[in-house]
């Protein structure tokens, strides 16, 4: 096991990060930037350095300053938590070549070969893992654009090979929006991804979002930890995230898993990553958010090669602490439980708190100090943040302050649990999305679970 570990990250995953590793007795480095000296990782941290000014650029994603960092540490690992460069392939490549440094996450090549999404189509493809009905190759021209939407029908997804997360991505509707559709998308990927490459999907109307949590060590032995259903979403922002799905039966749930689990296999995954699914009803009609019946399909979607912020859900529903096996996988050691073994009990929520106007667009609070801080607590309450009260707000990176996970022993415990603790959740000083989270927790669609991934963009967005 490490001596010393370098967490390269800030806020709550990098206190996350840090007690995996105190629990491990592993020593713990922090970097920060100007804005983040007085940061909730800085004081939990046992050593800490400036890695540069506030802009990200010159500080989290300077390579040379964290490397730099981490030796003058003595730090033997570094782990990149989520966002910032941990999916950075070069900056993983990098740590791996270093001598004295190990890279806690998967392999650089595998980080490469699923950062390139039609690659990774063709890997599921040949892994019987069904893919979104599309091409794995790079669409050439707004021709074939045509050609694909006569076939499949419309309307048509036309993706950035170097995209994801819902970034580059084009919805032709017909067939005389395909020219100007397909220009766009390959300037946006050049643009953005430095990649003009562009591939081609049927677009699903109204799936469900699933994803995989998937945990591998370097021997071969590939475990799934079940599903987190991320249906809730606003504008490709996870909200509420849960899991067991409420909308996936228990064979449609043996079945994601497997294939999952033969996804990470083929690709020689090792560490944690998260298979996307989408998963829709076998009639294209069905309505909005129905109940998935026995003859719903999944299509695999694409991998996130990192750790995720809803990795909590999967924590909750299994016992597993995730974060310490990455830890415990990159230095060597051997997953220690069967497939049999993973079990999920009862329900579990994220609800991520974000320092953002609900009532106007989500737009981010713009700094404060917190002047009252007194989070929930109780059985099923857990509090991942890095804030204490009299805190000032650091808004320079992303609105995320802190997440609130609830478990329940099923999903209408985990409801009333949820609202009890976000009664409790005092925070003064800043404007959060906490009043979202306690009206969605009454909103008729979501307790059914009957929401899909448009809910809220299309039908109950507050600000509307
Ligand atoms: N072929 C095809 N059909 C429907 C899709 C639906 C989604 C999707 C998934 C989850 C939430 C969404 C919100 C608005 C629009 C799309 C989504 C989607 N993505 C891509 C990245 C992932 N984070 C979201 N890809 C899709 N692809
Ligand atoms: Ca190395």
């Amino acid at each position: 096991m490490f001596e010393k570990v370098l967490v390269a990250n800030r806020g709550e995953i990098a206190v996350r990060v840090m007690r995996a590793c105190e629990e491990l007795g592993v020593d713990t480095v922090a970097v920060y930037s100007e804005a983040d000296k007085h940061g909730g990782h800085v004081r939990h941290a046992d050593e800490a350095y400036n890695v540069g000014p506030a802009r990200a650029a010159d500080s989290y994603l300077d390579h040379e300053a964290v490397i730099e960092a981490a030796e003058k540490a003595g730090a033997d690992a570094i782990h990149p938590g989520y966002g910032f460069l941990a999916e950075n392939a070069e900056f993983a490549g990098t740590v791996e070549a270093h001598d004295d440094i190990t890279w806690v996450g998967p392999a650089a090549d595998a980080m490469e070969q699923l950062g390139e999404k039609t690659k990774a189509r063709q890997t599921m493809n040949e892994a019987d893992v069904p893919i979104v009905p599309g091409t794995t190759e790079p669409a050439e021209s707004a021709e074939e654009v045509k050609q694909f939407g006569d076939e499949y029908g419309y309307p048509v997804a036309i993706k950035a090979e170097g995209g994801g997360g819902g970034r580059g991505m084009k919805i032709v509707e017909s067939a005389d929006e395909a020219e100007s559709q397909f220009e766009s998308a390959k300037r946006e990927g050049e643009a953005y991804f430095d990649n003009a490459n562009v591939y081609l999907e049927r677009y699903l109307e109204n799936p469900r979002h699933i994803e995989v949590q998937i945990l591998a060590d370097e021997h071969g032995n590939v475990r799934h930890l079940g599903e987190r259903d991320c249906s809730l979403q606003r504008r490709h922002q996870k909200v509420i995230e849960e899991g067991p799905s409420p909308a996936l039966t228990d064979e449609l749930r043996e079945e994601i898993g497997a294939a999952a689990r033969r996804g990470a296999d083929a690709a020689g995954y090792y560490n944690a990553g998260t298979f996307e699914f989408l998963v829709e009803e076998e009639d294209r009609d069905a309505d909005a958010g129905e109940l998935l019946g026995p003859d719903a399909n999944f299509y695999f979607l694409e991998v996130n090669t990192r750790i995720q912020v809803e990795h909590t859900v999967t924590e909750e529903l299994t016992g597993i602490d995730i974060v310490k096996w990455q830890l415990r996988v990159a230095a060597g050691e051997e997953l220690d439980f069967a497939q049999e073994e993973v079990d999920l009990s009862g329900h579990a929520m994220e609800f991520r708190i974000n320092a953002e106007n609900a009532a106007q667009e989500f737009q981010p609070a713009t700094g404060g100090t917190l002047t009252t801080y007194d989070p929930p607590g109780g059985i099923g309450v857990r509090m991942d943040d890095a804030l204490s009260q009299g805190d000032d707000l650091v808004t320079d990176y992303d609105s995320m302050i802190a997440k609130l996970i609830v478990h329940g022993s099923d999903r209408e415990e985990c409801i009333a649990r949820s609202k009890r603790a976000l009664a409790e959740y005092d925070i003064e000083g800043v404007v959060t999305i906490v009043p979202f989270h306690r009206l969605m927790l009454e909103d008729d669609a979501f307790v059914a679970g009957e929401h899909t991934t448009k809910y809220l963009d299309n039908e109950l967005d507050p600000a509307r």
